[in-house]
């Protein structure tokens, strides 16, 4: 389909004037609205203002521009039906053979903190999302662009078809164009079904939309789900957070599969919380093997000292640049995928040994989604991240013994750890590192054991180490297991109605126990 007269009408106006030249250059005639048509006049380019065209002047405010039928029946128009052309002759109205639209700022101008309901609803745009639907329902005759991206594709198609544009790159784009004003009008319902009729301060706004309506682009189609005979594929967010998994390279290896993303996603999340040298191994979404120290190597090298049957197989994170030592390390063992903020030379090189592994470049930035989803049957189970990290100060000691400063650090370090394991999930540390992790299981009692039996499996001591539980312990027995074990100190939360026995038992024992006040629940 050749163009021949283009509409422009956009609110991002990035490169447009150099896109507009160049359809210049191929000889169509612009139609354009008034700030548009301003910028490109001023750049020396002949435009029609879209009020000259249709003789029809701009009126409230901006609210009718490009609302006329001169307009859409000019987007609208059948190429291959007689009548439709018939009908266009006779009303003296000419074709519109590519729109160039994209939408006011919605998202943008209600992430302000200090928009108000007026400015919002002034911010809903209405004659951009009727071009661009029309357009991409007439795909067949007309060409649609709403993302600045797509000016250098479709100039270099028109410019190598003599200035016309393929059915391919035209369908492509309506159905790009439909998801772009579907997403627009998500923000709008989500945005707008939060709050009440009236102009609320943003601070009272409920969180949650009456009607909520998420938009996710597809990155990638996956072999197969959680297991082989489930289909599956990975759909990223329109603006995924700074420094979430979606934000990955992958510099080499095999692509990815469900649960590669699945664990990568608890590896990522949990080596973020650390300030120093972390590295965490994941096995089936929960951590076993966690450390800090002064190199990922020596981070490395603990991590995997937790638990070297689990960690066969596992995701392996880092919070800092890999070098080569620590590559050198992790590829002894057999690895799933390894993920970093950077990789040195020498790091890439030695990974690169192992073709199959594959590796992921993250930007180590603080940011994260602003709602957790779980689908249950006919549902969706929403709800913010826990993304709480419990201070020293918050810390409440509640027994005669008081935490060593370094039982302390060990107790903060299980703590962030415990988080990241399923519940019921006991967690044994000592001097930064994980020495036994129970997860998973439905009784906190169970989970202890199976913490204490893994560190002897792994050769750990338990002698004089800490244990964090995450969340209280409901009633003695746990505590003691923990305490048989070797456990000097511990972290929970407290809140059962037990507290008093399980303290009392913490200080029968001579054990320090320190209270969070907080719980961290995963399931
Ligand atoms: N009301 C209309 O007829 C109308 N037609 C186009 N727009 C929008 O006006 C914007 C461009 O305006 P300008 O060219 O004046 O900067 C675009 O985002 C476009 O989507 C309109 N604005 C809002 O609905």
């Amino acid at each position: 389909m050749t163009i021949k007269q283009a509409l422009i009408s956009v609110s991002d106006k990035t490169g447009i004037v150099e896109f507009a030249r160049e359809l210049r250059r191929l000889g169509v005639t612009i139609l354009s609205t008034g700030g548009t048509a301003r910028l490109l006049k001023d750049a020396g380019l002949t435009v029609i203002e879209v009020s000259d065209y249709t003789g029809f002047p701009e009126m409230l405010d901006g609210r009718v521009k490009t609302l006329h039928p001169k307009i859409h029946a000019g987007i609208l128009a059948r190429k291959d039906s007689p009548e439709h052309m018939a009908a266009m002759e006779k009303a003296g109205f000419s074709g519109i053979e590519l729109v160039v639209v994209n939408l006011y700022p919605f998202s943008q101008t209600v992430a302000r903190s200090d928009c108000s309901l007026e400015e919002a609803i002034e911010n809903i745009d209405i004659g951009g999302p009727t071009m661009v639907r029309a357009a991409a329902k007439n795909y067949k005759s007309v060409t649609v662009v709403t993302d600045p991206e797509d000016y250098a594709p479709l100039l270099e198609e028109m410019k190598s078809a003599g200035g016309a544009v393929g059915q391919e790159l035209r369908f492509q784009l309506a159905c790009k164009a439909f998801s772009h004003t579907a997403a627009y009008d998500s923000a709008i319902s989500n945005y707008l079904t939060a709050i009440g009729p009236e102009d609320e301060p943003p601070g009272q706004r409920q969180a949650f939309p009456a009607c909520l309506n998420l938009n996710f682009s597809i990155s990638q189609h996956l072999r197969y789900g959680e297991n082989p005979h489930q289909q599956a594929a990975f759909y990223r967010d329109l603006a995924p957070a700074s420094g979430s998994l979606a934000s990955y390279t992958q510099l080499q290896g095999k692509e990815l599969s469900y649960n590669n993303i699945a664990d990568a996603d608890a590896a990522w999340e949990c080596v973020k919380t650390f300030d120093l040298p972390a590295c965490v191994i994941i096995k089936h979404a929960n951590p076993c093997g966690v450390a800090v120290a002064d190199t990922p190597l020596a981070a490395y090298q603990l991590a995997f000292a937790t638990d070297p049957t689990s960690a066969f197989g596992g995701i392996i994170a880092f919070n800092r640049a890999l070098d080569g030592a620590a590559a050198e390390a992790v590829i002894k063992q057999f690895v799933e995928v390894v993920i970093a903020p950077e990789l040195s030379d020498d790091a890439k090189q030695i990974l690169a040994r192992k073709t199959n592994v594959r590796v992921l470049a993250l930007p180590l930035q603080a940011g994260g989604n602003t709602f957790d989803f779980k689908r249950v049957g006919g549902g969706l189970l929403v709800q913010t991240p826990d993304n709480l990290n419990v201070a020293e100060a918050q810390l409440k000691v509640v027994t005669k013994v008081q935490p060593t400063p370094q039982q302390l650090q060990d107790l903060l370090f299980a703590w962030r750890v415990a988080k990241f394991v399923k519940s019921n999930a006991i967690v044994y540390c000592a001097h930064g590192q994980t020495l036994g992790v129970g997860a998973g299981q439905m009784s906190r009692v169970d989970s202890a054991r199976i913490a204490s039996i893994k560190a002897q499996n792994a050769g750990l001591a338990l002698a004089g180490s800490v244990v964090a539980s995450d969340a209280f312990f409901p009633f003695r027995d746990g505590l003691d297991v923990v305490v048989q074990a070797g456990a000097k100190a511990v972290i929970q939360p407290g809140g059962s109605v037990r507290d008093e026995e399980v303290i009392a038992a913490a200080d029968e024992q001579g054990v320090a126990m320190v209270l969070t006040g907080v719980r961290h629940f995963r399931h």
